[in-house]
Formats: C-alpha cells, structure tokens, sequence
C-alpha cells in the first residue's frame, strides 16, 4: 500500500500555541487564487453572488453533525445559550437554495449538517473550508458532535477523541487521488481535547472520556454489525475483532472522524469530535433507544460545546 505524504500536504501548523496569534484558514490548491469566481455548489454560496467576509468573517466555531436537524437544534440552543437577540426560532438556513447541506449562523458560530459518510462530509468540507478562507477567518475551531456506536463503555457516554483510526485501527485517512492512494494523517488537536474534557467535568452526571475513535465506510458488514442485508462472518468473529479494536485504545466507532482530522489538520484548523454513544457494541448491534432518550443522548455533545464556546467568549465565570 503506497504511503505517501508530500511536503504539499503536510499539516501547517503556523502557531506553536493554537490559543494564541492569529491562525488562518489555508487551502492548499494553487489554482484557487487564479479563479475569477469559485461557486461552492453544494452549499448554493459563491464569491461573486455573495460577500462572504461579510457574511462569515467573524466566525470562530464551527460545528458539523450528520443531521440537518440537530445542527438546525444546535444553532438555536447556542442562539439561547449566547443570549442573543430574539428567540432564535426563525434562524435562516443559509444553505436553503441546496438541499444537500443546511447551514445556520449564529453570532461566532457557524452550525452545518454534513450528512452520512466520508464522501459527503468530505465535500462539505471542502466548501466549508474554501467558505472560510475566502471570508477571510481566522483563529477558528470546528467540532464534530455526532453520535457512534461506543465499545465497553455505558450508553450515553461522551467519546472525545484524541486520535481518529480507520478500520486496521490506524491513524490515516487513505484518499484515492487520480490513481494513487494519498494517506493523510489524523491526529487531533490534543490541547483542545483536553480543554474539552476539563469542560465536560463541571457538568453533573456527565460521562465523558476521551479515547480512539474508529471511522468506517458503513454502518453495517463495516462496523462488525450481524443485523444488516449483509453479513459474512460470526458472532465470534465480530466480538474478536472490536475486542482487538478496544485493546488497540478504541472506545467509540462513527462514519466521519478520520477525513474531518485529516482535511482540518491539513488546513489549520483547530479541530476535535466529540460524539455520545447510542450503545455497547460487545452487548447489541440494534439502536433500541426510546425516542425521548436518544434526543437527550444527542443533546450531549452539544452541551458540552455550548459550555465550551461560552467559556472561549468569556460568557462562564468558570474559567
Ligand atoms: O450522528 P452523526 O453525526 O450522523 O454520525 C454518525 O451517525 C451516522 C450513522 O447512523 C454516521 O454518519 C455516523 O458517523
Ligand atoms: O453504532 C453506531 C451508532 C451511531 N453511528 C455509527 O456510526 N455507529
């Protein structure tokens, strides 16, 4: 398998400490600045159509999830939790003109749906980071709340993840870039983790660890499940393999978190995910959660980060 990693795609790390100086958002494609208009089709936004510093210029977090409406339920919690004007109950979708992706803004927080799966959170990211260059922001963290099947650990945890491994439980995402296989790293910002987790201790009856977090390209034959329309191995061979995957530091299992390291890595961003768990693994492969209890399990994550934001802008008396 070709390993590769030019110097063209190694992280840019500009700034020894990430909390202080300014950090911009780079791309890394020196044919983007010859471009008189750069349309980002899925999120129906351009830089001729539209005047994105003003629009997203003051952007500092950026938060990403699989469904349109947890992160439409995410803007208007932090709406609230900011104590911005009005109710936050009609925020707009700035990504209306597409149905691929929805977008909300609200003060310094940027909230985006990304759908399920490397390839669609991959496109998103490309025109959220281009989005953000081009708006000219700078110092920005974007956080991945979602939700993952969690490996010996309770239900309803909060895996913070410290590094990102695919399904050899490697730290690499393998993009396929004409015909070569371009391997790209997935560490994580271990200082934001950290903070985060310090974060997540002051909320009561709070489970959070942090841990590794295993990205696959499906749901079902791809994280070991028995249930699907598919299946070609044994109940043994399944507990063996996620067992290996808890020996190898694995705690959670989710669809996004190795191209979300890579690409915000790559591209100066201060990055980290955070997903709850919706069951053990090693006990069921079902999501058998009531409905009333899988939308508080969703909520965590998100309490989590609206602790976090407002204690970045200086809004908690905590820290
Ligand atoms: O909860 P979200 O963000 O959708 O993420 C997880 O849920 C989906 C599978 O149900 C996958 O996309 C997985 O990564
Ligand atoms: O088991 C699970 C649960 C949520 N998301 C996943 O990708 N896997």
């Amino acid at each position: 398998m070709a390993s590769i990693l030019p110097a063209s795609n190694r992280p840019m790390r500009p700034d020894k400490n990430a909390y202080e100086g300014k950090r911009s958002v780079y791309v890394k494609n020196p044919y983007l600045d010859a471009m008189d208009e750069d349309i980002l089709y899925h999120l129906d936004l351009g830089t001729k159509t539209h005047n994105l510093p003003a629009m997203f210029g003051d952007v500092k977090f950026v938060c990403v999830g699989g469904s349109p409406n947890r992160m439409k339920a995410f803007a208007q919690f932090m709406h609230k939790e900011l104590q911005l004007e009005g109710d936050g109950e009609d925020i707009e979708d700035i990504c209306a003109g597409t149905d691929r992706y929805c977008m909300f803004k609200t003060g310094p927080v940027l909230s985006i749906s990304h759908g399920m799966g490397i390839p669609s959170i991959s496109i998103m990211l490309h025109e959220l980071i281009k989005l953000l260059h081009h708006a000219r922001c700078c110092d920005v963290t974007i956080i991945r709340i979602g939700t993952s099947g969690g490996i010996g650990i309770a239900p309803g945890s909060v895996v913070i993840t410290d590094t990102a491994v695919d399904s050899f439980f490697k730290p690499r995402f393998e993009q396929i870039v004409l015909d070569n296989v371009v391997t790209r790293s997935t560490e994580l910002d271990k200082e934001l983790a950290a903070d985060l987790l310090s974060c997540s201790r002051e909320i009561p009856n709070f489970p959070t660890l942090i841990g590794h977090t295993m990205c696959t390209y499906d749901f079902y034959e791809g994280q070991g499940r028995l249930d699907g329309a598919l299946c070609s191995f044994s109940q043994e061979k399944k507990l063996d393999y996620l067992r290996r995957a808890h020996k190898a530091g694995v705690r959670n299992i989710e669809m996004e978190s190795t191209v979300f390291a890579a690409m915000c890595g790559l591209c100066g961003l201060r990055a980290a995910v955070v997903c709850v768990t919706l069951l053990d693994r090693l006990e069921s492969d079902q999501i058998n959660l009531s409905h009333d209890v899988l939308v508080e399990y969703q909520q965590r994550p998100q309490l989590l980060i609206s602790n976090f934001i407002k204690k970045q802008l200086g809004l908690c008396s905590q820290m």
